[in-house]
């Protein structure tokens, strides 16, 4: 991996060292597209002050693990960020302040961060997905499209399927596609959402939307939205064998963003789908 020198958008990443941050320094240097100027780690992490590289196990890429987002973001047009809700609120003002695009995969927002981060598209872009797929953003316009043509006979059930280190249930994906399915039966998915079962739950109520998780292994990540009537079922399903497909998709956003207008945005818009 080698990086050009040129005035190409010069990109940030925050939580490096994770498993999206890796993915996506390199997903961001073999594209060409793209500088990586620097990656932001927490404070006390084993890799401030190494370059991002070396850190990786590989060669050098120029480009320093810094725990001070200020003086990275200052000198970035771009934030890639896969990290942590409390920590993406803070970024999000940050790169506000330093009025770089900054995209955002983390998942797990609760409604008091969210409304923190549109404060924030105020003043800058910000490109947010639960997944920032193709696959999976093209299931969402089709999980709308089968809701809306399918009457309340059908109960929708979303699962999901993730690796063991994942953190937060539902998946952002499956609130996504839950959203989808929805906004295809006209009403806000809060409206619709089943609170998780467990014990003596009684029957399944007509016209609501579940969810389920599984976590084990190194699952990427899968999500059905099933359908089930009586006597038949459709279901529509994405399976992620490679988190490349998220990485290529936040590169994406962050080139779209530059010179857009300020406030938020998703991966429909970035894909125009
Ligand atoms: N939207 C998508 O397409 C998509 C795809 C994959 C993962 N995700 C989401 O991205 C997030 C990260 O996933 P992961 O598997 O890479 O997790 P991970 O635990 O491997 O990585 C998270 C990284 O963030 C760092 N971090 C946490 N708080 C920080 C802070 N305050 N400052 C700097 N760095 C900080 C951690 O040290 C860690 O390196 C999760 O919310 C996950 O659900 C989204
Ligand atoms: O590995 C994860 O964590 C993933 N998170 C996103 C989600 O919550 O849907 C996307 C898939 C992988």
């Amino acid at each position: 991996m080698s990086q050009p020198a040129s005035d190409l958008p010069g990109i940030v990443i925050t939580g490096i060292s994770g498993r999206m941050g890796q993915m996506l320094a390199r997903t961001v240097v073999e594209s060409g597209r793209a500088r990586l100027i620097a990656g932001v780690e927490r404070e006390g992490h084993a890799w401030i002050g190494q370059d991002i590289g070396t850190a990786m196990g590989g060669p050098a890429l120029g480009a320093l693990v810094t725990d001070d987002p200020v003086e990275a973001f200052a000198r970035a047009q771009g934030v890639i960020d896969f990290t942590a809700p409390a920590a993406t609120v803070a970024f999000a003002g940050l790169a506000a302040q330093a009025r770089c695009v900054h995209v955002i995969g983390t998942t797990g927002f609760e409604d008091s961060d969210l409304a923190k981060l549109e404060a924030a598209s105020r003043h800058a872009v910000l490109v947010r997905a639960g997944n920032m797929s193709l696959g999976v953003n093209l299931l969402t316009r089709l999980t709308r499209k089968v809701a809306e043509a399918l009457d309340e006979d059908w109960d929708i059930e979303v699962v999901e399927a993730h690796h063991r280190m994942k953190v937060d249930a539902p998946s952002g994906t499956a609130l996504m596609l839950g959203e989808a399915a929805a906004e295809g039966r006209g009403l806000p998915l809060k409206d619709l959402r089943t609170p998780a079962r467990e014990g003596i739950t009684g029957a399944r109520e007509r016209g609501a939307i579940g969810f389920s998780a599984i976590r084990g292994g190194d699952i990427v990540g899968e999500h059905d939205v099933i359908f089930a009537a009586d006597g038949e079922r459709v279901i529509l399903r994405h399976i992620a064998t490679d988190r490349r497909v998220f990485a290529r998709g936040a590169l994406r956003a962050v080139l779209w963003g530059q010179g857009k207008k300020p406030g938020q945005y998703d991966m429909i818009d970035v894909l125009g789908l």
